[in-house]
């Protein structure tokens, strides 16, 4: 922890990008939560929650480490898939320090091999985590890791449980040893480079995530429109929840909008806890058949929108 009597030597500072790489559902929004000490990503049970980039900011007395969140990697199959995919390899490119997450309990699937064959290609340091050893026996952990470092080259293996927890501190402490020095990227107090109208968004849609149907997750979006901080100190908060089908929206509104009641109370206790002030939620919901081809969308999930493959 930082000793807040300790000045900060800026001459001697360091900093680094690592980026947490893996298949959906790893656990890599769980473990940057763990490692910033907050929640600064969404999670959910369901794959593919993370859509970009989302970074989280931990700063130890002289040194910053600035862990990148990123969407699973997948064979995509929707062009917003391509643009999540797309940004999971951005931020493994733009990093000093890939961390290559893997579910240790479900092994190697499909994906990993798909991340196999990407992270051969990219030469910056990387760091296997096996991830979610609190369900998984010691002996097949053995035999992931050896697996996995026979086939690419780590600097070093950790096997942790973001979730409890454990293990984390340790990798915490390789990262400190390992990034290069430098300015810091972000002020001593950031967690995040998320703005509050982004977290906001993220937070309903975790929330939107949590309560319907399988497939509205997918086909659905979440912008804040307007983010007011009220005379009185409160935030006034407008969203609209984008949906991809009009029969979607009698599932979101729920009977007598019991529904989506509920998905904005669950919002609004999250955020008011999160920003310590009373907050005044208001959800909308609008059909855009095409949101996932519009452009506009993309931006505002901080995603490049992908155009047609010739
Ligand atoms: N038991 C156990 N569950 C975990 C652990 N870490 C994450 N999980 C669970 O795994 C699920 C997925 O976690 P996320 O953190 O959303 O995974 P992700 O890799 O960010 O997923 P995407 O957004 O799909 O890329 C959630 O239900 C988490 O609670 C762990 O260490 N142990």
């Amino acid at each position: 922890m930082t000793d807040p009597i300790a000045p900060v030597d800026l001459a001697n500072t360091a900093c680094g990008f690592i980026a947490l790489v893996g298949a959906p559902n790893a656990g890599k929004s769980t473990l940057l939560n763990s490692l910033v000490g907050t929640k600064v990503s969404i999670v959910t049970h369901k794959a593919q929650t993370t859509r970009s980039q989302v970074r989280g900011v931990l700063t130890l007395d002289q040194t910053q480490l600035v862990f990148v969140d990123t969407p699973g990697v997948f064979t995509p199959k929707r062009r917003l898939d391509r643009a999540m995919v797309d940004s999971a390899w951005g931020g493994a490119g733009d990093a000093d320090i890939v961390a290559f997450l893997i579910d240790a309990d479900r092994g190697i699937t499909p994906d990993i091999e798909l991340l196999i064959e990407g992270l051969e290609n990219i030469p910056h340091p990387k760091v296997l985590i096996l991830n979610k050893i609190d369900q998984v026996k010691r002996e097949k952990l053995l035999e992931l890791a050896q697996d996995l470092n026979g086939r690419l080259r780590f600097e070093s293996t950790f096997m942790l449980s973001a979730l409890k927890g454990d293990g984390v501190t340790d990798f915490i402490d390789w990262c400190v040893k390992h990034v290069p020095p430098g300015p810091w990227h972000f002020p001593e107090d950031h967690l995040t480079d998320l703005t509050m109208a982004i977290t906001a968004a993220e937070v309903t849609r975790e929330k939107l995530f949590l309560r319907v149907h399988d497939e509205i997750p997918y086909t659905s979006t979440v912008e804040t429109e307007s983010f007011k901080i009220q005379k009185d100190g409160s935030y006034k908060i407008d969203q609209v929840i984008y949906l991809a089908r009009e029969s979607h929206k009698k599932i979101v509104l729920g009977a007598g909008g019991q529904t989506i009641k509920a998905i904005g109370a669950e919002s609004r206790k999250e955020l008011m806890a999160m920003y310590e002030v009373p907050i005044h939620l208001f959800l909308f919901v609008k059909v855009r058949e095409k949101w996932a081809d519009d452009p506009e969308r993309y931006q505002e999930m901080g995603l490049e929108f992908p155009h047609e493959k010739k």
